[in-house]
């Protein structure tokens, strides 16, 4: 055959071939309609766990949204979320890499927001067998040392109106800054926390250049420079930490979170798309860095929010106040405060928890991403999809829970009531699957403890003659959704043994 009909027969075939399979593709989850190049990136604002809950009432529990260049999907559905945490877990288990996360992460080397693999495998490892441990006790004995110090701070400014919002906020500072670093200096955690307030405004700040690349000049938030002066910040500050810490050899039961980390230490650079999974866990200096970075963003602001939260409802709601307090009373008494071994003892008072966690989740979306093309129900997902898990929808979901908007613990005492651990996709406050939290024991720990004393030791009342109804119950949404202003009350002791 001649070229001149070879080519056309050759071109036909091949255009036909991928009209057919266009044909043939899939439809993508149903959404609201973009804009060409920019796709929906104008509907950014409406891109909280409230804003998302609202669009997937229109359009349902998976919904899609071009972000420039960019598929994302929202997933609002237990069933749905069952599809992506559990059924295709593993293609799902990928995070999406923002220019900022992957420059303040040295490109992603941590365990919170790499690519699930090999490497993200034994990181996760050694942090669950060796940082957030139940074994590490020293972890455990800071929540209990920590909390009781809280408690005797407010029980000296009793009768006077404390913002307890500020106080559980520094509570989980200390407990993880004392759980990392060993010690406990006021001066080098203040310079700390005001290294993790700059990574968190530049974690969640919009940045044009993550969905369309070549718009990267436009820099209103001044990232460009903001980014290098925070790793820069947090440098100095750890490698500081890391010379001290090698120059002191420690006793096993003195070892902090960095002691551990020093254990695996190596001066030289790894790979992180490595494959020997049998070989010895080896980490670098950047590598411990953006692995302490995870355990202050996930154990610090999540739990702190919990515990606000935890008191702004039952303030919101008086007599589930007057049933967890008498519920202490009657199994503990007023002769003593409440311990840990009290804890399994109080049903009431673990339905507080979960009612919590299930009305105000403190990560309200969990941000995934799929490591190849696939399908949901009838729908086409691309590859490097972002998924964003709507857990505050999930968790307000009508067709599972009876007035879902109402603060009600004890819609937990029934026997079947779902449970948090991760196998219900009706309730995931600590997520599901492969990146689900491993620092929830840690976690539930101190928010019971924290949350536990608060009630057994004080009774709680509103300034100056608020009412219940005009506590200000709403939320800010960022990586965490904390109370928009901070919950402040006036205690007065109700022990009978010495407070401090
Ligand atoms: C009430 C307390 C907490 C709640 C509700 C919570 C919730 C969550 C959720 C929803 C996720 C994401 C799951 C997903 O992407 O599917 C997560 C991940 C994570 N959490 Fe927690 N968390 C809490 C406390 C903690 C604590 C105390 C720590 C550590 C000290 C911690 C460390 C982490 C880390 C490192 C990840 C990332 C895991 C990975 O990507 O593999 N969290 N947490």
């Amino acid at each position: 055959m001649q070229f001149t009909t070879l080519f056309p027969t050759a071109l036909f075939i091949v255009v036909t071939f991928f009209f057919l399979s266009w044909l043939r593709r899939k439809p993508l989850p149903p959404g609201p309609r973009g804009w060409p190049v920019i796709g929906n990136l104008l509907m950014m604002d409406q891109l909280t766990h409230r804003g998302l809950a609202r669009l997937s009432e229109k359009y349902g529990g998976i919904i899609h949204l071009k972000m420039g260049f960019r598929h994302t999907i929202a997933v609002s559905s237990p069933e749905m979320a069952k599809q992506v945490l559990q059924i295709q877990d593993n293609i799902f288990s990928d995070r999406p890499p923002t220019i900022a996360i992957t420059y303040l992460t040295y490109d992603r080397v941590d365990m919170a927001f790499g690519d699930y693999g090999p490497f993200w495998r034994q990181m996760r490892k050694l942090s669950v067998t060796k940082l957030f441990s139940r074994n590490r006790a020293e972890s455990w004995s800071s929540v209990r040392d920590e909390v009781d110090a809280m408690v005797n701070l407010i029980a000296m400014n009793s009768g006077s109106p404390v913002d307890l919002g500020e106080q559980v906020f520094g509570l989980t500072h200390d407990i993880i800054y004392r759980a990392a670093f060993g010690s406990i200096s006021a001066e080098g955690k203040q310079v700390f926390v005001g290294i993790l307030q700059e990574y968190t405004k530049l974690f969640s700040a919009f940045n044009v250049a993550d969905f369309i690349p070549w718009l990267g000049f436009i820099d209103p938030a001044g990232l460009n420079t903001r980014l290098p002066a925070a790793r820069s910040a947090l440098d100095r500050f750890i490698d500081k930490i890391i010379d001290e810490h090698l120059e002191k050899e420690k006793k096993i039961g003195d070892r902090d979170m960095v002691d551990e980390m020093l254990a695996f230490y190596s001066d030289h650079e790894i790979q992180n798309d490595s494959n020997d999974l049998q070989g010895p866990v080896r980490l670098t200096r950047n590598n411990i860095k953006a692995i302490i970075m995870d355990i202050m963003f996930g154990g610090t602001e999540t739990v702190a929010s919990a515990i606000e939260w935890a008191m702004a409802e039952l303030m919101h709601t008086p007599e589930a106040m007057k049933r967890v307090q008498q519920e202490l009373v009657d199994v503990v008494g007023l002769d003593r405060r409440v311990e840990e071994s009290d804890l399994e003892k109080l049903p009431y008072f673990k339905c507080v928890i979960k009612e919590t966690l299930r009305l105000h989740p403190p990560i309200p979306v969990a941000l995934h991403q799929s490591s190849k093309a696939t399908m949901i129900g009838d729908y086409h997902i691309p590859k490097g999809t972002r998924v964003m898990i709507n857990i505050y929808a999930i968790n307000r979901d009508k067709r599972t829970w009876q007035d879902p908007d109402v603060f009600d613990p004890s819609r937990f005492l029934h026997e079947k009531s779902p449970d948090f651990r991760g196998s219900n996709y009706e309730f995931l406050p600590f997520g599901s699957g492969r990146r689900s939290c491993p620092g929830m024991q840690l976690g539930l720990y101190t928010l019971e403890m924290a949350v536990a004393r608060l009630l057994h030791c004080f009774t709680w009342q509103l300034p100056a003659g608020m009412k219940p109804s005009e506590i200000d119950m709403s939320d800010v949404f960022g990586l965490t959704a904390p109370k928009a202003s901070r919950l402040v009350a006036v205690p007065t002791p109700r022990l009978s043994c010495p407070m401090y």
